[in-house]
């Protein structure tokens, strides 16, 4: 084993960091919160300054916040070191203090070799040898580990690993159905696969045609789908379908009108000779839903059948299924109660999608099966995923302290990151741990796409907030064999690429910010799949090392139910609004009188938001004032022109006899 040595002495990072939080009592509205940096250092200093001023300002807007929570990592990594009841003071003693990074190239190289993962059935590589762990910390975490190795072997043998919501949790049998707990499992996995081939093959085969157009076959697919319903196709999508595929794949993913209309502009006449594919686990996604019920508008105005057109991927009896099944849609295929959103790119949600395209599923099943395999191995260091999460347990305190920036150096894996967001911040990102403690867990994630993002914040990465650890991305393979050329003696355009990589990685080292690099040969099915194998996995781990519920989303849900209330609230108000408007004269109703029929006193604030946007739609009118001066304005719904008539009526029948004078004299 390589000497690593470390210096812990001249640094007393975090040492003294104290803070007080917001009682839970009811009468804690007067109370504020504090936090005192009495000494600190390294990247300590800025991290607490920084959560200092965030939990003060927090703590005015909410004063009395029932259970005091922060969404900022600087400020988790404090309330999170150690599960806490709500409002428990912190100490700073249970903090992390950190040794000097190793700057000996001679010492770097062997700690190098001693941490490298290498795969090469994979072509795959992790290197956390930039991540600044210590043997001591190693040991330290090695019980942590053997509990997070067990239960995800319980996992994968079928326990309710997501108890929240009494699931399995089985996104792992998908590429090795053997692994699944029980026969019928199996055969659905299996089955499941045969069909999703066999049905990609038809369609891009042109066998099963677009009834509108008899002689020719599909050459759209066009997905309705959000979150783990969207992200996991449009990665593998932009990660390996081919530069010109037979089946071309666009996406809805939300709400917003405008992007749906563009996404069925650029459709134009292949309409008729576009799949819809609707992706939605719940089948009952309102982004989803709404996708839906655009796109069989569009279907309508063109003439053209839906049902003959449509196929839905989701789970059985859902709402989707339902309408699915009684509109006589082209396809179903299923989703599973025990495969969550994010986890689901290895079942139909992603390999349909992928097979459409022309891209070899049964690589992408391969490749993470293999990786399966490898992150199953309970010494750490030998198991990738195992060594991922170590270093993002040391890198964020084990509470998400700093943020995780993805760069992956390849366009074609641009959208891992965002991939990845999802994953990581919908698992980890979570208020109580297991045992119902205030932990406020994560990690944030982002990241765009080396090198073009060193043009951008690479310079604050280097230089600015050490809030964050990077994670590089490197492939190997710059193009495909026998196309490559030398742009200028002895270098290629990838040599460019690979030295961005490498001089960043180490631009950043050397200032002390921490990185891994996950190395693949290629971006191909395999590879791919082992990506996505192998961040599952280390997210599975991790969340067994803090302790937390990585399969469900709780906080998602309370997001929904807002927004739920803000279009009810949306219903009163323009029931209210009609109302007045129906009258003889028009009734235009400041904000004030519109909270007050709507049974909304303490919403004007929202009615207003409301109203701005009906405005703005040209569904409802200002009669007085204006947007600039909320306060001011009248509103009424109806047409300008009916108002106007009614301002004419009112106008003549009071001033009458003067403007008849007025009239004479101008005249
Ligand atoms: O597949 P569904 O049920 O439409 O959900 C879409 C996404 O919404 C979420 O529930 C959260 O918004 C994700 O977890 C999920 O991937």
């Amino acid at each position: 084993m390589a000497c690593i040595h470390t210096r812990l002495s001249v640094l007393p990072a975090f040492t003294g960091l104290r803070k007080s939080l917001p009682s839970t009592s009811s009468c804690s509205a007067s109370s504020s919160a504090t936090v005192s940096v009495l000494s600190s250092g390294f990247e300590g200093s800025h991290v607490a300054s920084k959560f200092s001023s965030s939990i003060v300002a927090s703590a005015k807007r909410f004063p009395a916040s029932p259970t005091p929570s922060s969404s900022s990592p600087a400020s988790s990594h404090l309330n999170a070191v150690s599960s806490k009841a709500p409002g428990e003071l912190v100490s700073s003693s249970a903090l992390p203090i950190k040794p000097v990074l190793e700057t000996d190239p001679l010492k770097l190289w062997n700690r190098y070799l001693e941490w490298l993962y290498q795969d090469k059935d994979l072509g795959l590589e992790v290197d956390v040898s930039r991540i600044g762990f210590t043997e001591d910390f190693l040991e330290e975490m090695k019980p942590k580990f053997e509990h997070a190795f067990r239960s995800m072997a319980e996992l994968e043998a079928g326990a309710i690993a997501n108890p929240d919501e009494g699931r399995m949790v089985g996104h792992y049998w998908l590429r090795n159905p053997a692994l699944a707990p029980n026969p019928y499992l199996q055969k659905q996995i299996v089955q499941t696969i045969e069909n999703v081939l066999s049905f990609a093959a038809d369609i891009v085969s042109g066998k099963i045609k677009p009834p509108p157009c008899p002689a020719g076959r599909f050459t759209q697919v066009l997905s309705v789908g959000i979150g783990g319903s969207a992200l996991g196709p449009q990665f593998v999508a932009e990660a390996l379908a081919p530069d010109n595929p037979l089946l071309k794949l666009r996406f809805i993913d939300n709400t917003d009108p405008a992007g749906i209309d563009h996404q069925i502009a650029q459709l134009g006449h292949e309409l008729s000779s576009t799949l819809v594919v609707v992706i939605s686990k719940s089948g009952g996604t309102p982004e989803t839903r709404n996708g839906l019920l655009e796109v069989q508008k569009a279907f309508r105005e063109k003439g053209l059948d839906f049902s003959r057109q449509g196929v839905a991927i989701t789970q059985e009896n859902s709402l989707l299924d339902n309408t699915a099944r009684i509109e006589g849609w082209l396809a179903r295929f299923p989703m599973y109660d025990w495969v969550g959103g994010r986890t689901s790119e290895m079942s139909a949600v992603g390999l349909l999608p992928a097979a459409l395209q022309g891209i070899n599923i049964e690589e992408m099943l391969e490749g993470a099966r293999l990786m399966d395999e490898s992150t199953r191995r309970t010494d750490i260091k030998t198991n990738p995923a195992a060594l991922l999460a170590l270093s993002w347990y040391w890198a964020t305190g084990g509470s998400g302290s700093k943020d995780m920036v993805v760069l992956p150096y390849k366009d074609s894996l641009l959208l891992f990151s965002r991939y990845l967001q999802q994953l990581v911040m919908e698992s980890l990102g979570k208020e109580y741990d297991l045992e119902g403690n205030l932990v406020n867990q994560g990690i944030a994630v982002y990241g765009n796409k080396g090198s073009t993002d060193q043009h951008a914040y690479i310079q604050q990465l280097r230089e600015g907030v050490p809030n964050f650890f990077a994670t590089f991305i490197e492939v190997l393979r710059d193009r495909p064999p026998g196309r490559d050329w030398e742009l200028e003696p002895g270098v290629t355009c990838g040599d460019y690429l690979f030295g961005m990589m490498q001089g960043t990685r180490q631009a950043l080292y050397a200032n002390k910010r921490e990185s891994i690099t996950v190395t693949i040969n290629d971006v191909n099915p395999i590879t791919v799949g082992a990506l996505i194998a192998l961040y599952e996995r280390a997210v599975g781990l991790y969340a067994s090392l803090i302790n937390v519920n990585a399969y469900h989303q709780p906080g998602v849900e309370a997001g929904k139910k807002a927004a739920g209330e803000v279009l009810a609230l949306q219903k009163r108000v323009l029931s209210v609004l009609n109302d007045a408007s129906c009258k003889e004269p028009v009734e235009a109703l400041t904000l004030e009188e519109i909270a007050a029929r709507a049974q909304a006193p303490h919403q004007v604030e929202m009615i207003y938001k409301i109203v701005a946007h009906m405005v703005a739609n040209d569904r409802a009118l200002f009669a007085e004032g204006n947007c600039g001066s909320p306060r001011s304005v009248k509103v009424f719904t109806g047409e300008w022109e009916r108002f106007r008539q009614m301002l004419e009526r009112t106008f003549r029948s009071k001033f009458a006899p003067k403007m008849d004078s007025l009239e004479t004299y101008e005249m």
